[in-house]
C-alpha cells in the first residue's frame, strides 16, 4: 500500500485485501450483500487516487445501465473529477457500442450503424421464416442468440444442428446475419460478439486495446456468457490485470447463454488467480438472511460460501395467501401506505418485486388507487409503444439511412401519400441495384412502374431527411434538442395522432412522445451527445431498463431480474406460487418445458437462485404472498404456493402471516425470543 494512504475504515479485512491486491487477476466470490460491489467502487478509487492509474486506463463493467450510473455517482464522491476523467464505467453492451464505433471499418460497418432490439430482430426473423407462429419465432430467435453468445458461427452451427428445427434455424441464422449486414445494423448479441471476434483475430486491434485498458473490473461476473468471457480475456491479455466479483448463487441468466462455469473457468484459465471470499453480509437482518440461506441450500453448490450478519434478528417474515391477484395488489398497496407512517419511512424504502412483467399492471392500478407514487423498472414496454417506435424510426433513419425497416416505418408514418405499390416498386429497384431504400429514392427516376406523381413525395421525404442529417452530423448536444423539436413539428406528429385516434388515446400518445423527447434532450446535454450518438444510446436503454427518471421518492416496482444488485429496506415479493416462481414454462412461448427432466431440474435451480436474489434485496422486512387463484388467458386457475416457501421452512396457507424460527441458529433463536418478550 502506498505510504500515507488511508483506506476507508468501512472495509473489512477481506474486502481490504481485495481492494489492495494488484499482483494479477483477482476473483471475489461471495454471497449477496457482502460488499462485492463496494469492493469494485473502492478499488477504482484506490487505483486512481493512489496507484497512478489515469481515468482512461480503467474500465469497470456492470450489468445494467442503472448499476453503471450508481457506480459512477459513488466514484464521483470518492475521487476528484480531474482524476477520474476518462474513466469508463459501463455495461458490456455500451462498451461494445463504443468499441464498434471506433473499429467499425474492421468489421465492415460504418460507424453510424443501427442497433436492432429484439422486436426489430424478431420482425426480420418473421420475414425469413415466413410464419406467424409466435412460439416458433421466439424459439428460433433464442437459438440464434445462444449461438451468437457462444461464438458459434453459421458454419459451425450447421455441423451441430441435428433436429429439423435446428437445421431450419441455421438457415435463418445465415440470412438473418446477411440482412443485418445489408441494413448496416447489429443486434444486442453482436455488440459483444463482434468485438470479441475482432480482438481474437486482429493482433493490431488487440494490442491497441490492451495498451488502453490497463485495469479491468467486472461486477456480477456469474452472469457473463462465453462471448463476454472471451472479451474480458482479450481485453486484459497476458497481463491479466483485472478484478471480477460474483456469486454463483445469483446466476439468473442461463436462459440467455450465461454460464456460471465462467467462475470455475477463471480458476483454471488463470493459475495465479487470487481468490477472495467475503462472509459478512452488511445488508440484511438475520431472519432475511436465514430464509435466503435456507432456500439456496436446496441447490447443489459450486463453491462453499458462508454468510452471516450482525444487523439483528429483525421482524418476522410474513407469508400471506391471497384470494386473487387484485386482492394481493390491494393488500400490498394498503400495507405500504400504512407501514410508511408506522415506520416513518419514505416511499422509496419500499419495493415490490415480481417474476414476470405482466404482474405489474394490477400492482400499478392498486398503487394509483391509493395515490402512492411509484416507478417501474425492468419493463420494456415504453420503448415498444407504437408512438415511441415511430419517432425512433426517424432518428434511426437519420443516423443510418441503410436501415430499411426504419425507412419504411418513417416514410409511412404519418401517411404522406406513399402507397404500397410505390414502396414495392422502390423495393424491387433497390434490391436489383443493391441499394438501400433511401439511396434508391435518389436514383430510381420515373419508370414504367413509378410515375412522377408517386416519385415526388418520396423525393421530398428524402431531401427532408438529408437536411436533418447534415445538421445532426455537424451540431452539438445543445442543438440536438432543437433538431428534435423541429423534426416533430415538421412531420406534424401531434396532428397525425389526433387525426387518426380518439382524443384520449391521442393525448396519451402525445404525452409519451413529449416524455421521450424531454428525456432525450436531458440525456444529450448530460452525456454531451449529438443526435447521432444519442440514437445508439437509446437502443441500449431499451434493452434492460429505462429507469433514469426515477421519481425521487417513489415505491419501486421491479422484476426480480432487474432488481439484481439493488437493496431496499422493505421488500414485498408477490406471486410466490408454483408456475410463476418457479416459472415452469406453461406459457406458450416456452421451449424448455419439453426439454426433459434434466433441463427441468436446471430450470428449477435457476428459479431458486432468482428467489434467492429476491429475498436478499431486503434489508429489514420481507413480505411474501401468493394467490390461490390467478387469471390466465381470461380463465381463473387454482394455484399452489411455491415450493420455495416450504423450503424456507414456512407454512404457506395461513392468511394471517406466519413466523417460524426455522433456519435460525440457536443464538439467533434466543435473540428472537427476547425480542418477542420485549414486545409483549
Ligand atoms: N465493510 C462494510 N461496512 C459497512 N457497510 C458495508 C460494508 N461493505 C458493504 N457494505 C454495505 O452493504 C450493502 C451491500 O453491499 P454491496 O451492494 O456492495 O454487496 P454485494 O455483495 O455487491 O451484493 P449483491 O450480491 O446483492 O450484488 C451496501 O449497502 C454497502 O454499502
Ligand atoms: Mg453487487
Amino acid at each position: 500500500m502506498p505510504v500515507g494512504y488511508t483506506l476507508p475504515v468501512d472495509l473489512n479485512p477481506a474486502q481490504r485485501e481485495a481492494v489492495l491486491y494488484l499482483n494479477g487477476p483477482c476473483l471475489v466470490l461471495a454471497g449477496a450483500g457482502s460488499g462485492k460491489t463496494r469492493v469494485i467502487t473502492q478499488k477504482i478509487a484506490y487505483l486512481l487516487r493512489e496507484c497512478g492509474y489515469a481515468g482512461r486506463q480503467v474500465v469497470a463493467l456492470t450489468f445494467t445501465n442503472k448499476a453503471a450510473r450508481e457506480m459512477s455517482e459513488r466514484i464521483k464522491n470518492l475521487v476528484d473529477r480531474k482524476v477520474s476523467k476518462g474513466l469508463t464505467v459501463s455495461t458490456f453492451h455500451s462498451l461494445g457500442v463504443r468499441f464498434l464505433r471506433e473499429e467499425a471499418a474492421y468489421v465492415g460497418l460504418k460507424s453510424q450503424f443501427s442497433i436492432f432490439d429484439s422486436t426489430d430482430a424478431l420482425a426480420i426473423i418473421q420475414e425469413l421464416l415466413a410464419t406467424t407462429d409466435k412460439a416458433r419465432l421466439k424459439a428460433v430467435q433464442q437459438t440464434i442468440s445462444l449461438w451468437k453468445n457462444a461464438l458459434v458461427e453459421p458454419d459451425q452451427a450447421e455441423k451441430i444442428a441435428l433436429t429439423p428445427s435446428d437445421i431450419e434455424a441455421v438457415r435463418v441464422y445465415r440470412s438473418y446475419n446477411a440482412t443485418l449486414e445489408a441494413y448496416q445494423a447489429v443486434d444486442f448479441d453482436d455488440l459483444i460478439r463482434l468485438p470479441a471476434r475482432l480482438l481474437e483475430s486482429n493482433a493490431e486491434v488487440r494490442q491497441r486495446w490492451q495498451a488502453r485498458v490497463q485495469y479491468l473490473l467486472v461486477d456480477e461476473y456469474q452472469d457473463t456468457n462465453e462471448c463476454q468471457y472471451r472479451l474480458v480475456r482479450m481485453l486484459t491479455g497476458d497481463r491479466a490485470m483485472f478484478t471480477a466479483v460474483g456469486d454463483d448463487d445469483q446466476a439468473i441468466y442461463a436462459w440467455r447463454g450465461a454460464t456460471v462455469q465462467n467462475l470455475a473457468k477463471l480458476t483454471t484459465d488463470y493459475p495465479g488467480l487470487k481468490l477472495i471470499k467475503l462472509e459478512q453480509n452488511y445488508r440484511s437482518v438475520q431472519r432475511v438472511l436465514a430464509a435466503a440461506n435456507q432456500v439456496i441450500s436446496h441447490n447443489p453448490n459450486l463453491f462453499d460460501k458462508k454468510l452471516w450478519s450482525d444487523l439483528g434478528v429483525g421482524d418476522p417474515i410474513q407469508v400471506k395467501a391471497m384470494d386473487s391477484e387484485e386482492i394481493e395488489a390491494e393488500s400490498v398497496a394498503f400495507r405500504i401506505s400504512s407501514e410508511r407512517v408506522e415506520r416513518q419511512a419514505n416511499w422509496r424504502d419500499f419495493a415490490i418485486l415480481y417474476r414476470s412483467n405482466q404482474q405489474a399492471r394490477v400492482l400499478e392500478q392498486a398503487l394509483r388507487n391509493l395515490r402512492i407514487p411509484y416507478s417501474v423498472s425492468g419493463g420494456q414496454s415504453f420503448f415498444d409503444k407504437a408512438e415511441i417506435r415511430d419517432i425512433l424510426s426517424y432518428l434511426r433513419l437519420i443516423a443510418n439511412d441503410a436501415d430499411d425497416p426504419s425507412f419504411i416505418r418513417a416514410v409511412t408514418t404519418p401517411r404522406r401519400g406513399i402507397g404500397q405499390a410505390t414502396l414495392q416498386a422502390l423495393g424491387e429497384y433497390a434490391s436489383a441495384q443493391q441499394l438501400s431504400l433511401f439511396e434508391a429514392i435518389f436514383s430510381i427516376g420515373t419508370t414504367d412502374r413509378l410515375s412522377a406523381r408517386q416519385l415526388e413525395p418520396l423525393q421530398t421525404f428524402g431531401e427532408f431527411i438529408q437536411r436533418i442529417q447534415t445538421r445532426a452530423a455537424k451540431e452539438s448536444a445543445q442543438a440536438a434538442g432543437d433538431i428534435l423539436d423541429e423534426l416533430l413539428a415538421a412531420i406534424q406528429y401531434e396532428r397525425f395522432l389526433y387525426d387518426t385516434l380518439d382524443e384520449k388515446p391521442a393525448q396519451n400518445r402525445w404525452q409519451n412522445v413529449l416524455e421521450l423527447v424531454g428525456w432525450l434532450k436531458r440525456k444529450a446535454i448530460e452525456d454531451d451527445l449529438n443526435v447521432m450518438a444519442l440514437v445508439q444510446h437509446i437502443a441500449l436503454v431499451t434493452m434492460l431498463e429505462r429507469s433514469d427518471d426515477d421519481a425521487p421518492d417513489a415505491v419501486k416496482l421491479s422484476t426480480l431480474h432487474a432488481s439484481k444488485g439493488l437493496e431496499y429496506p422493505h421488500v414485498f415479493l408477490v406471486g410466490v406460487e408454483e408456475g410463476l416462481l418457479p416459472h415452469l414454462g406453461r406459457d406458450d412461448d416456452d421451449t424448455a418445458s419439453a426439454a426433459g427432466e434434466d433441463a427441468l431440474a436446471q430450470r428449477i435451480q435457476e428459479e431458486r437462485r432468482l428467489m434467492y436474489v429476491g429475498i436478499t434485496r431486503a434489508q429489514r422486512t420481507l413480505n411474501l404472498s401468493w394467490c390461490k387463484r390467478r387469471r390466465r388467458a381470461r380463465e381463473d386457475v387454482v394455484r399452489e404456493p411455491s415450493r420455495f416457501i416450504a423450503e424456507m421452512g414456512f407454512q404457506a396457507g395461513n392468511a394471517a402471516g406466519v413466523d417460524t424460527a426455522a433456519g435460525l441458529s440457536p443464538k439467533e433463536r434466543l435473540g428472537m425470543l427476547k425480542q418477542l418478550l420485549n414486545k409483549s
